[in-house]
């Protein structure tokens, strides 16, 4: 649909505020007619470029409106965002990692090639040369220098001709000869319908606009054709009509002239600090390459309120293409003449040249450049109160250069005129290589720019396959870094194996044996895991015990002196031990033989029980068993001083019939009944014995956990082996002899459970999510840093768009993570898994995608990449310490738990480990939940992401 309507751009009252207080943009109002170039000019900060982003509709005005042909931006029939503008952004917003001719195939990968249209390749052709990069056409874009990158750029936004280009700073670290050619080229592409707003630091510059605008501190001072508002304000410069401005816009607001003038200077402060000195003078330089033959030494005034100009003119004979003959000295805008090759020519306005000899000449010189100037387009809609300067509110009417012909200052003719009498070589040849860059133009179809609204924007499909092709291109740039990235969840989790997660090795223990000579001792010794346990032998208990407090050791083990003494006890009970002699220790044999007789007496089974520190017998079951507990073995025929009645084992605060403890001792009862021990009285078989001598002390350093607990084990584990072992080889009646308690074979995982079983498998969940959280916050983060995701949202990519695109580009990588992960883990590190391999890469891939989303939520939040790496570090700490990841849920406080439970990780992990260690498949609610916990949260997630992204 091509639109008839004659505005390309209208902005009406717009208010705008980055915050919710003051204003950035205060009640704009501007108007873009179509074919126009519109020159944007104003100090820094001013708010150009916010401008620029609510009409090309990345920024939401607080009030006002914005319509761009005739439609508010955002809208389907406005095309914007979309392939109708060609937005280039002052960043210069370019892909990293791609050359300058696949950034531009990218980007025209937005908009459908259609007949009006010059083919691809030619354009690409076209603008390369141009804009003077065809060298560079297969260099990567962060390798050029800076003017070559704005030029990149500049045709990034060009590539799709579009019928409005909005262009902030285009021409910043451009060389006068490019500069030269792209305003050709725009002035140019204006006669076909382009419209195009420019913001420029080159004040002069934008005398080749067809109107401009003068901004300051978000206010525009005056709009109109640069020529009549320098008529108006008696001025000869852009710059001097830029000072006038300001100086007025001053006055207005501050009712004492003087207060603003501060500095000294007759402008106000922020005018002179956009005027450095450097820069005018290349400003100055840049007029005298264009307008060498003159001088701006002329000056304008005003008569009677209406323009009047009086013109003193130096008459540079050798330069004359032009004069005006004024009227007496005087001539007024409406009256004046000019006479263009010896024929008058009504209401022309020329540039104003330099003075004669008095302030009354009546010769002036125009310059080729303006010979051609449309008189209408002199006559301007606004009005100015400043100075005393009111002009008639007229219609502005846009003027089009005469398409018959090129624009006269960077036509051929010109050109090569201007070069012959001041350029130098390099500019000449420069100058042939861009007007053939033109001719190229001239000579492909002559192209017309209207507005298509949405239908010149590919679909949805296309640009996702736009999005991928990217990202696939960037990928592959990097190999190293791909390489690191799909290696590094199974890297963490080999790392995890190799350095955590397993029980501790080679625990130092000291040991005393005091038993003299030492047999039952040295058997109970051997039966301690050295895996576990490294024993170390002192010859006094002190000595031992001062190991553990000078922390050589973590532990000291004292065994009494009459540790053997149950032995014998045994032997009188019918035990035969010389007959088992040979099953024996080594050691132990040696002693035996060396030492001990042959002994058949029957004795008494051992006794075992367990005392704390201070003697007292574990009494309560309920209570949780403390850390520090001595086994012994007591002789079971005890003086009458070691029996205890059963009220002495209970505990004074618990008359509770029915306590753990009433009934461990009637199972003891039981268990001992059934043996050949017949006590003289069944509650006198727990007792704690008077003879020291016979126990085994244990003194430890309590300050690690994990070695307390490693000690306990494997001294309780040895006690237990110790027993066995002695009944099988004293046979007999003591081979009936057996602790009161038995560990059966567990019905889930190993008997010596370690931390990797319990955190292995949680691990790899965890690592897979954080690592495809942190792939895509930081891909999606530096896309918005270059400028690149702005740029293509203007092109008309959607927020969903960009996000189908990077799920898609992020699951190949993390179907190559959770490969090696599962390999790592199940195949070299031995996870179990006695569950389905499709269920348990099914939730690693699920827990990966929420990773995704979470990663890309966050990163619509935050709005630089060193806050999204705090938030993504922050919370990869707090995921470890609320799912459980490393210890179980239960050790939270109960609102915690609760809290944990609802974390996309918790109950997940669960319903991992529950697949590979229990072999549970989705039949099984708490697997189920975890997968469904997983969904939920990834929709959630994504949602919110889109949401912000769009609010954004
Ligand atoms: N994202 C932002 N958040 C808050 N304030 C901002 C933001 N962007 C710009 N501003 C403020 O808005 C004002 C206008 O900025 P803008 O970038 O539009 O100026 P400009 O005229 O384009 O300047 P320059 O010519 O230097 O590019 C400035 O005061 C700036 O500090």
């Amino acid at each position: 649909m091509a639109l008839t309507n004659s505005s390309a751009v209208d902005v009406e009252n717009l208010t705008f505020s980055y915050t919710r207080h003051g204003s950035n943009l205060e009640s704009i109002n501007m108007h873009v007619p179509r074919g126009t170039i519109y020159g944007l000019l104003g100090p820094s900060g001013c708010g150009k470029t916010t401008l620029l982003r609510c009409i090309v509709g990345r920024l939401k005005p607080r009030c006002g409106n914005v319509n761009v042909f005739g439609y508010r931006p955002g809208t389907k029939e406005c095309g914007i965002p979309g392939p109708n503008i060609g937005y280039m952004p002052q960043e210069l917003s370019l892909i990293t990692q791609f050359t300058v001719r696949e950034t531009l195939e990218y980007y025209a990968g937005f908009a459908k090639q259609t007949s009006h249209m010059q083919p691809l390749e030619s354009r690409i052709e076209f603008l390369l040369k141009l804009l003077d990069i065809s060298d560079f056409e297969h260099c990567y874009t962060d390798r050029l220098s800076g003017g070559q990158q704005r030029r990149v750029s500049l045709a990034v936004a060009m590539i799709n001709e579009p019928p409005l280009l909005i262009l902030d700073e285009p021409t910043v670290g451009v060389d006068p000869i490019v500069r030269e050619s792209i305003w050709s080229y725009l002035v140019d592409q204006s006669k076909n319908g382009l419209t195009v707003i420019v913001t420029t630091h080159y004040i002069e510059e934008a005398g080749s606009a067809d109107k401009v605008g003068f901004m300051r501190q978000g206010r525009i001072l005056a709009e109109g054709n640069p020529n009549y508002l320098m008529l108006q304000n008696n001025v000869v410069s852009m710059e001097r009509l830029f000072l006038k401005l300001s100086q007025q816009d001053d006055f207005h607001h501050h009712s004492n002239s003087t207060s603003q003038l501060e500095n000294g200077s007759p402008y106000p402060k922020d005018i002179l600090l956009q005027l450095d000195p450097q820069k005018n003078h290349k400003i100055l330089n840049m007029n005298n390459h264009h307008n060498n033959h003159l001088h701006h030494n002329n000056y304008v005034t005003e008569n009677g309120g209406s323009p009047a100009v009086a013109i003193a003119a130096t008459i540079e004979p050798t330069n004359q293409s032009v004069i005006f003959t004024s009227n007496g000295g005087t001539m007024t805008g409406s009256t004046m003449m000019a006479y263009v090759g010896g024929k008058p020519k009504p209401n022309l306005l020329s540039h104003l040249a330099t003075p004669t000899t008095n302030n009354t000449a009546k010769h002036i010189i125009v310059h080729e450049q303006y010979k051609q100037l449309d008189p209408d387009s002199l006559i301007e809609s606004n009005t100015m109160t400043g100075n005393n300067c009111k002009l008639n509110n007229n219609d502005y009417n846009n003027h089009h250069m005469d398409a018959s012909s090129d624009s006269p200052l960077f036509n051929n003719n010109s050109s090569s005129s201007s070069s012959s009498s001041s350029s130098s070589s390099t500019r000449s040849k420069k100058s042939a290589h861009l007007s053939s860059g033109r001719n190229n133009n001239s000579n492909s179809k002559v192209r017309t720019y209207s507005v298509h609204g949405q239908n010149r924007s590919v679909n949805s499909i296309q640009k996702v396959g736009v999005l991928c092709r990217k990202h696939r291109i960037r990928l592959f740039r990097r190999v190293p870094e791909l390489v690191i990235t799909m290696l590094l969840p199974a890297l963490e989790v080999a790392l995890f194996c190799l350095c955590m997660g397993r029980d501790p090795t080679s625990v130092q223990m000291a040991v005393c044996n005091q038993e003299d000579p030492p047999f039952l001792s040295l058997m109970f010794l051997k039966s301690i895991d050295s895996d576990f346990i490294s024993l170390k032998y002192y010859r006094t208990p002190e000595e031992a015990i001062d190991s553990v407090r000078n922390a050589d050791t973590y532990s000291a083990i004292v065994l009494g002196k009459n540790f053997s003494h149950v032995l014998n006890r045994f032997g009188r009970m019918g035990g035969v031990i010389p007959a088992n002699l040979g099953r024996l220790p080594l050691l132990a044999q040696q002693q035996f033989s060396t030492q001990t007789t042959t002994t058949t007496t029957s004795i008494a089974p051992p006794i075992l029980g367990y005392t704390q520190p201070n003697g007292k017998m574990i009494t309560n079951t309920n209570e949780p068993v403390p850390p520090l507990m001595t086994p012994y073995i007591a002789p079971s025929q005890p003086t009458q001083s070691m029996l205890k009645t059963p009220s002495m084992l209970v505990d004074d605060n618990d008359d509770n019939e029915n306590s753990g403890l009433r009934r461990l001792k009637r199972n003891i009862s039981d268990l001992l009944t059934t043996t050949a021990v017949t006590p003289s009285t069944t509650d006198s078989i727990i007792t704690a014995p008077d003879d020291d001598d016979s126990i085994i002390r244990i003194y430890y350093d309590g300050s690690n956990a994990l070695h307390v607990n490693i000690i306990r084990r494997e001294v309780f584990s040895a006690l237990f082996k110790f027993v066995e072992n002695a009944g099988k080889i004293f046979g007999g009646q003591m081979s009936s002899i057996k602790l009161p308690i038995k560990f059966e074979k567990p019905i889930y995982g190993g008997e010596k459970t370690d931390m990797v079983e319990f955190v292995g498998p949680g691990l790899m969940v965890f690592i897979v999510f954080f690592a495809t959280m942190s792939i895509t916050s930081m891909a999606f983060l530096s896309e918005r840093r270059e400028g690149t995701l702005e740029r293509s949202m203007i092109v008309g990519m959607t927020p969903t768009e960009f996000i189908i695109a990077q799920i898609i580009n992020i699951t190949f990588l993390l179907i190559v993570q959770i490969i090696l992960t599962v390999v790592m883990g199940f195949w070299i590190f031995d996870f179990p898994m006695k569950g389905s391999y499709v269920l348990a890469i099914a939730m690693m891939f699920l827990q990966g995608l929420c990773g995704m989303t979470f990663g890309l939520m966050l990163s619509a939040i935050c709005t630089s990449e060193m806050t999204a790496l705090a938030l993504g570090a922050g919370s990869q700490l707090m995921f470890c310490f609320i799912t459980g990841i490393f210890w179980p849920v239960e050790t939270m406080i109960a609102l915690l738990r609760y809290i944990s439970y609802a974390m996309p990780q918790t109950k997940p992990m669960e319903s991992f480990r529950h697949i590979l260690i229990r072999g549970f498949d989705l039949s099984k609610p708490a697997v189920l939940n975890g997968y469904l916990i997983t969904v939920a949260w990834i929709a959630f997630f994504l949602i919110l992401a889109i949401v912000i992204f769009r609010v954004r």
